[in-house]
């Protein structure tokens, strides 16, 4: 039965997380006074399903259920996760807090967003104030993995199990074992903000040309190393020491502001707004959310193929969605009177073109990636071909029979139509639900990866892959099996 996570305020973040949460199977219970509060969160979801399932090359579970509390008792009822994400103002968390530990099981977890509380300071006065910590997230919570768990007082049992619950939802906790205003993150932003602020103040450069210095550098480095890592790189060979030795003096020349802050009145509120408005203004917040969010998916996606950082998190969520399904299966777990399904995923956003829908070269993608998934069930995988044996393409066909798009769930059955000695012959049928979207015909050769030339594969590679394709045999022909280009149908 799926668990429920209670979303008590579901603004920007609530939304974000409730989001979360129902993508990955949980039922989700909310409530916020505000009477707008549905049509927001109908907002944020349907962002968040168009980006978050994309991300993994295998399926998220079935979407939980969203029900809408009239009390904070009702939400709560049951939870095994609160998160609370009402504003910024500790009379309200305290007022909220103390609602929610009336009503909640003592054993429900309660995370807090907020971006700069102490969880002794959420406690203060609580009923059980080992009961709440911080888990403050990231705007857009369905897509940004880091979660900071910051849990003076919880026992460590109960902090390990927060986590696991976090890192089961595709999120990065990073666990902070001393408390501290603003966390991690958000003291690093704010001293970048301060400055932001001061050279608008200063009429040194706009908020556009603030953004641009970030969007075209330093920010594209920092999503997939870091700070140090990068600063370790830039020292050249002579690595971080170098890179202190050179950098070092200028922290105490005056290149900063330091903790100076500017005086936040009407002028400068408006100072910035303005630029903002100029900056982006001809795009709605929806259409500008789109944007941030095909944008992240791309890079996030980029990072997966590489396997670093955020993308090296989405494999593993990953390697733990395919454990005890058809996915993580080998051959001898197979019926070989059925088809394999090789891929059961959804459409991800950076897959669609200017047509509006999935790209051609993307078939190929996933007719590949099903290939690959169906050498791992014979044997042919990754610890395999590393002993020096592995499968090359030497024919492709593919039938683009009806369109596709972005968050489409597909899935690919595969039939051996030839298995012995080093030839391998698949035929990959492409579903949405029902209907079939494409076929990819394939034929591959078994090679020694050292003489690049065709042998034949070990024998239980051979056996596994003979067992199937005579299973295959007995089933009724496909339609399109065989064809070439401009034959009839
Ligand atoms: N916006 C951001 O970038 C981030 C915000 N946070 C934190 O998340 C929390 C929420 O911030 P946002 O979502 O940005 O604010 P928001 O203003 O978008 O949402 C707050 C929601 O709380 C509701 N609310 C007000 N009083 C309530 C009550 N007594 N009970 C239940 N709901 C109530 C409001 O109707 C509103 O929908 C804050 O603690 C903030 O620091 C954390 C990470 C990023
Ligand atoms: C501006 N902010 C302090 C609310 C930002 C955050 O808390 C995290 C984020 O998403 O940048």
């Amino acid at each position: 039965m799926s668990k429920t996570a209670a979303i008590i305020g579901g603004g920007v973040i609530g939304g974000g997380w409730a989001a979360r949460f129902l993508l990955n199977g949980w039922n989700v219970s909310v409530y916020d006074p505000d009477p707008q509060a549905q049509r927001k969160i109908a907002e944020v979801l349907s962002n968040a399903r168009r980006s978050l399932p994309g991300l993994t090359d295998v399926a998220l579970p079935l979407e939980g259920t969203l029900t809408f509390c009239d009390t904070i008792a009702q939400a709560v009822a049951g939870a095994v996760w609160i998160q609370e994400s009402v504003p910024e103002r500790l009379d309200i968390k305290h007022a909220t807090l103390a609602q929610i530990q009336a009503a909640c099981d003592a054993d429900a977890f309660i995370g807090s967003s907020t971006s700069g509380f102490k969880p002794t300071e959420l406690q203060r006065g609580a009923l059980r104030p080992e009961q709440i910590m911080v888990a403050h997230p990231f705007n857009p919570v369905y897509l940004l993995p880091l979660v900071e768990v910051v849990a003076t007082n919880m026992v460590i049992d109960r902090v390990a199990s927060a986590k696991a619950i976090l890192s089961s939802l595709g999120m990065y906790p990073l666990h902070l074992k001393k408390e501290i205003d603003a966390h991690v993150a958000d003291r690093l932003l704010e001293a970048v903000w301060r400055e932001a602020l001061w050279l608008v103040k200063d009429g040194i450069a706009t908020t556009e040309e603030i953004d641009d210095a970030i969007r075209y550098g330093f920010g594209i480095r920092w999503a997939q190393m870091g700070l140090f890592e990068t600063y370790r790189v830039a020292g050249g060979e002579a690595g971080m020491k170098h890179f202190m030795a050179q950098f070092g003096p200028a922290l105490k020349w005056p290149w900063t502001k330091l903790m100076d802050v500017p005086d936040f009145n009407d002028a400068l509120v408006d100072l910035i707004a303005g630029q903002s408005d100029a900056q982006s203004g001809m795009h709605a917040i929806r259409d500008l959310e789109r944007i941030r969010d095909n944008n992240l998916v791309s890079m996030l996606r980029a990072l997966k193929a590489q396997d670093w950082g955020a993308g090296a998190l989405i494999n593993a969520q990953e390697a733990a969605m395919r454990a005890g399904t058809v996915h993580g299966a080998v051959a001898a777990d197979l019926d070989p009177a059925q088809l394999v399904e090789t891929a059961h995923r959804t459409v991800p956003l950076d897959w669609t073109d200017y047509n509006g829908h999935m790209t051609e070269s993307r078939y190929l993608q996933a007719f590949a990636d099903a290939t690959d998934r169906f050498m791992t069930i014979i044997g042919c995988d990754a610890a395999y071909i590393k002993t020096g044996g592995s499968y090359f393409t030497a024919e492709t066909h593919i039938r683009h029979i009806d369109e596709v798009h972005a968050g489409a769930l597909i899935t690919i059955r595969t039939r051996v139509v030839l298995g012995e000695g080093k030839k391998m012959h698949l035929f990959h049928e492409m579903h949405e639900g029902d209907r079939l979207l494409a076929t990819g015909e394939h034929f591959l050769l078994h090679v020694s990866l050292e003489t690049r030339k065709p042998t034949a594969p070990v024998p239980q590679i051979e056996a596994a892959l003979m067992r199937i394709a005579a299973g295959h045999a007995q089933l009724p022909l496909p339609a399109g099996i065989g064809r070439a280009i401009g034959a009839p149908r």
